[in-house]
C-alpha cells in the first residue's frame, strides 16, 4: 500500500509518531529551531498532510506550496499562527488539541501565581547563594487566601484555574468575551474589564491571541491595577505590551509579574524583563508534561489520520470546510 506523504515541523511524542509512521511517509524536521520556510515550501510540494509543532506561520503563501494538502494538524490548542480563512479558501481542514492540556496548563498557571506570591524561586536562589535568614534581599511574600483573583479569558483553562483558586480560598471575578451561563458552578462573578483591573489583587490572562486581544494589556491597563497587583500571563506573549509591562514593573505601578509566555519568544538574554527583580519567567511550558504532550500528540495524530481518510477531524477549528 502506498503511504501518505506527510510533513512534520517537529516530532510528535513516540506513540503518536509511530502510529503516523505506520501509514505515512514522514518528512520530519528534527534539527531543532523552526524549520526554514524555503525547506518547508520544498517539502510541501508532494505532501497530503502537514503536522505543525512550534512557531510555523500557515498562510496563503505556505498553502500555495502544498497544492495536494488534505489536512493540517497542530499539536497545540492556540492557533494564532494559522490563517483560518486561508485554510477555508484552500479547502483544508485544520485541527488543534483543545481539552487534553487543560489541567497541565492550569497547574502551571496557578503554580506561577503561588511561586511568585511566596517567592519560591527567589528563596531557592537565596539558599544557593549561601543565605538562609530573611532580610532585605528576600522580602516576605503575600497570602493568596482571601484575595481577589481576576481571570481574563474564562474558557476551558480559565475555569480550571478558577477551580484551583477556589480551593485556595480566593474570591474569583472574571472578564470574558461573553459572560458564562455556568458562572455559579465555576464560582466566579463577571465584571467589566476596567472593573476587574481595579478590583483584582491577582490577574491571570488566558485568552487566545487575536486581533481583539493583541496588546490588551498596555500602559493604561497597568495604570488601572492596584500597585500591589500580581500579574500572570499564560496565554500568548503579544496579548501584553512588553514595553508597558517593563515600565509598570520598574515604576511599581504593579507589584509583580509571572509569565509563561513573552513577546518576543524566546527572550534574548539581555532583555529588560530579565533584569527586573519583581518577575518570574518560564519558557512556555504550560502543557509540557510527558502525559499531556503525549495526549496532545495522539489527538494531533487522530486529526491527521482522519483528514487523510477524508473524515471529519476529532477537533476541527474550521468545521465548515468542504473536505477535499
Ligand atoms: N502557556 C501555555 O503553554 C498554553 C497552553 C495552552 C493554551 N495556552 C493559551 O491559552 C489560550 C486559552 O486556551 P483555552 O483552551 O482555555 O481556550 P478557550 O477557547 O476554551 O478559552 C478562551 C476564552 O477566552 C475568551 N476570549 C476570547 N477573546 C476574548 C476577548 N477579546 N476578551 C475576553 N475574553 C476573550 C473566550 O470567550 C474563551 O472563554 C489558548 O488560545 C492559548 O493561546 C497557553
Ligand atoms: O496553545 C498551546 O497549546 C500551548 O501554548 C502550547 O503551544
Amino acid at each position: 500500500m502506498q503511504k501518505h506523504q506527510v510533513v512534520m515541523t517537529g516530532a510528535l511524542m513516540p506513540p503518536a509518531l509511530e502510529r503516523v509512521q505506520a501509514v505515512c511517509e514522514v518528512k520530519l524536521w528534527d534539527q531543532g529551531g523552526v524549520i526554514p520556510r524555503e525547506v518547508l515550501f520544498d517539502w510541501l510540494r508532494d505532501a497530503v498532510g502537514l503536522v505543525v509543532t512550534g512557531k510555523v506561520r500557515v498562510d496563503d503563501e505556505l498553502l500555495s506550496h502544498g497544492p495536494n494538502l488534505k489536512v493540517i494538524a497542530q499539536s497545540a490548542v492556540g492557533y494564532d499562527n494559522i490563517d483560518i480563512p486561508a485554510c477555508i479558501r484552500h479547502g483544508i481542514p485544520f485541527g488543534n488539541t483543545p481539552g487534553v492540556l487543560v489541567d497541565a496548563t492550569a497547574d502551571l498557571t496557578f503554580t506561577l501565581l503561588l511561586s511568585a506570591a511566596r517567592r519560591v524561586h527567589e528563596g531557592w536562589n537565596f539558599v544557593r547563594e549561601g543565605h538562609w535568614s530573611l532580610g532585605k534581599d528576600l522580602p516576605y511574600g503575600t497570602d493568596i487566601r482571601g484575595k481577589t483573583l481576576g481571570i481574563v479569558g474564562m474558557g476551558r483553562i480559565g475555569a480550571a484555574v478558577a477551580a484551583r483558586a477556589r480551593a485556595f480560598g480566593m474570591k474569583i471575578i472574571y472578564y470574558n468575551r461573553t459572560p458564562r451561563s455556568d458562572e455559579a458552578a465555576i464560582g466566579a462573578t463577571y465584571q467589566s474589564f476596567d472593573s476587574l483591573l481595579a478590583q483584582a489583587d491577582c490577574i491571570i490572562v488566558l485568552t487566545p491571541l487575536s486581533a481583539a486581544t493583541k496588546g490588551l494589556f498596555g500602559r493604561e491597563q497597568f495604570a488601572r491595577m492596584k500597585p500591589t497587583a500580581y500579574f500572570v500571563n499564560a496565554s500568548r506573549g503579544p496579548v501584553v505590551d512588553t514595553a508597558a509591562l517593563v515600565e509598570a514593573l520598574t515604576t511599581r505601578k504593579i507589584a509583580y509579574a509571572a509569565l509563561d509566555v513573552t513577546d518576543p519568544e524566546p527572550l534574548p538574554a539581555d532583555h529588560p524583563l530579565l533584569k527586573l527583580p519583581n518577575i518570574l519567567v518560564t519558557p512556555h511550558i504550560g502543557s509540557a508534561t510527558t502525559e499531556t504532550r503525549t495526549a496532545m500528540s495522539q489527538l494531533t495524530a487522530d486529526n491527521l489520520l482522519a483528514g487523510l481518510a477524508g473524515k471529519p477531524l476529532k477537533a476541527c477549528v474550521n468545521g465548515e470546510v468542504n473536505y477535499k
